[in-house]
This record gives structure tokens, sequence and C-alpha cells, in this order.
């Protein structure tokens, strides 16, 4: 395993471009993007359609090789070293692709397990192993059969065959339904708590807050920003928001109007009526704000911090959003 704290992904200056049959000219999926990924994490990979994402989840999994630029995944070079890269990633595509749609979870397994080099009772402990984990024990449907949540919980069992150091996962939840994901997650988290990494992307503001430690958004093949899920709020600006119950209009009104003259408040507005909603910017904006609402008498208030999809439509603006 990678030693805990180091990167267990790094990403230098890669570019990939992709030659269009037919056309004269490349299109660049990545431009120059540099990202660091510690162990032991799971690192969220945000951006809207032909962000890149895809196309950095196959270079780190050598199925692709970069145009420039170089990618070190568990120590190892992608391009120099990817046999031992190889050895120690998982990759999950998602969707239909590489799933034999006549043969059962296990025939599957049984056919990547070979394909793995792994073999006999070793490869059959492995693979109870992994059915387990992904909730598929004793699930004797052949593929064809399986709902859209159940292939995902496939891939992934594909993807853990090997006791991957680090899992690549492209839109793992995508299409399933909200039990499913949530079970999904949990299970992302338990592969984490067992000392892999996890690179995830996904177009679900929701899942990266949830699941994710690090996320980063990347847009046209470059990097935006990385940062915690909260962080990622704090960078877009420092604000905070308040919500403020006040006994009716007259009294909300009255509240708008003098907060609104305050230098640490930047915005104040009444909705449904009897509530204000503040919002604050700067170093303790929030708590200079709080004392003097409870001055004057009001106490009902709620302080919330924005959510990683308000920072995504500032960030990125309202592309390829999926906000659930
Ligand atoms: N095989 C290919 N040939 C030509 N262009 C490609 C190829 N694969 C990807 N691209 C282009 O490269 C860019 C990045 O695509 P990529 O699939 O990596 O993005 P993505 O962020 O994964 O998008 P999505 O969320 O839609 O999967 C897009 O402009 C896409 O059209």
């Amino acid at each position: 395993m990678t030693s805990a704290g180091a990167p267990a992904i790094e990403v230098r200056e890669l570019r990939r471009e992709y030659r269009v049959r037919g056309a004269r000219k490349r299109v660049t999926a990545l431009d120059g993007l540099s990202l660091s990924v510690s162990a032991g994490t799971v690192h969220g990979l945000l951006g809207p359609n032909g962000a890149g994402k895809t196309t950095l989840c196959k270079i780190l999994a050598t199925v692709l090789v970069p145009t420039s630029g170089s990618a070190r995944v568990a120590g190892f070079d992608v391009e120099r070293d990817a046999r031992e890269v190889r050895r120690r990633i998982g990759l999950v595509l998602g969707g239909d692709r590489g799933l034999y749609a006549k043969l059962t979870a296990r025939q599957n397994l049984e056919f990547w397990a070979a394909m793995y080099g792994m073999a006999g009772g070793a490869a059959s402990i492995r693979i109870d192993t992994v059915i387990d984990q992904v909730g598929l024990a004793g699930v004797e449907l052949t593929v064809e059969r399986f709902s859209r949540g159940m292939k995902q919980r496939l891939h992934l069992a594909r993807g853990l065959l090997p006791a991957p150091e680090v899992l690549l996962l492209d839109e793992p939840t995508t299409g399933m339904d909200p039990v499913s994901a949530h079970a999904f997650r949990d299970l992302v988290r338990s592969v984490v708590a067992a000392g892999s990494t996890v690179l995830l992307t996904t177009h679900d503001m929701a899942e990266a807050e949830a699941l994710c430690t690090e996320v980063s958004m990347i847009d046209g093949g470059r990097l935006l920003a990385t940062s915690t899920p909260r962080g990622l709020g704090e960078l877009l600006t420092t604000y905070e928001r308040i919500d403020v119950r006040t006994t009716g209009p007259a009294v909300a009104e009255r509240v708008r109007a003098e907060l609104e003259t305050r230098d640490d408040v930047v915005s104040a507005a009444v909705h449904n009526g009897a509530t204000v909603r503040v919002e604050t910017q700067g170093k303790d904006a929030v708590g200079r704000v709080l004392s003097a609402l409870v001055a004057q008498g009001i106490t009902q208030v709620a302080v919330t911090s924005p959510s990683l999809d308000e920072v995504y439509v500032h960030v990125i603006g309202d592309r390829g959003m999926d906000v659930r």
C-alpha cells in the first residue's frame, strides 16, 4: 500500500489530444492538468460533460497514453511502469461496457479473475469476498436480468477483485435509485477504510459532498480548483448565510433595511414574508451580524454555508449540471 499521506495519484501538466476522423483539427481533452491525491482519501473530480474526467481516468488506468505531461499512480509512472500501475488499480467505468450478459455475476468475476491471472482456491475466495462486499451474494440471475444498480455493483466487484491500492470510479452511481446510491457510497467508504484510495468522477454535487475528502473541479481539461467540499464554498467567497425568522412582514422589512447598510452584509432579502435571508462576507462577519440581531431581540436564526452545487454554478456555470 502507498504510505498514508503520500500521493496515491500525481498528475503533472497532463495533456491529451484526440485526432478526430475526418476533421483537421484535434480535440484537446486535457490541457495541462496537474493534480495530487493523497493516499487513503476519496477524491472527487467534478466537471460538466466533456471536461476531461473520463480521459484522465483512462490515462491513470494505462488504457490511454498522454500526449504530454506525466502521471504516477501508487508511485509508478503510467507510461514507463504501466504493468506495475495495472497491478495496483481497479477501473470501474459503469454502464453495460464489459459485462457479459449471458453470465451470472460469479461467472463474470471468474472470467475477470482469470484475466487478472488469479486462479484456484485463492481466486474463488476472493470472488466470494467481493460478491459479498457488493451485496450480490446469492444472486443467480444472469446479468441481462440485472437492474442498473446491480450492474454498477458488479462493476465495482470487478474493480475490487485485484484488491487495488487505487480505485478509479467513473460516475459510479449514475442511473442508480437513491437507496442503491446510498448503499454504494457506504461501500466506497468501507473500501477506503480498508486502505485504498478512490478517485471518483461525478456530476452529482450531493455525492461529492457526501463522500469526498477533497474535490477538484475541472472544465475544458483544466483544473479550476481543489479543496475540501466545504473549503470550495469558502474559496468562492467567505460568505455564510443567515436566515432570520421575524414575526411578520413589517419587522422583516425593518430588519432587512438595517442589515443592508452594513459593510459585512453582501445582501439581505425578505423571503416568504417574514424571513430575511442575509449573505455575509468576511472574517467573523456572522458573529457580528448575529450580535446585532440579538441586540434587537431577534433570536430565531439559522446559519448555513453555501452548498457545493451553488459553488459549482458560480465557478463553472450551469452546464452539465445534475443537482439532485
Ligand atoms: N475517442 C475520442 N475521440 C475524439 N474526441 C474525444 C474522444 N474521447 C473524448 N473526446 C473528447 O474529449 C473531451 C473530453 O472528453 P471526456 O470523455 O474525457 O470528458 P468527461 O468529462 O468524462 O465527459 P462526460 O462527463 O460526458 O463523460 C470531449 O470534448 C470529448 O468530446
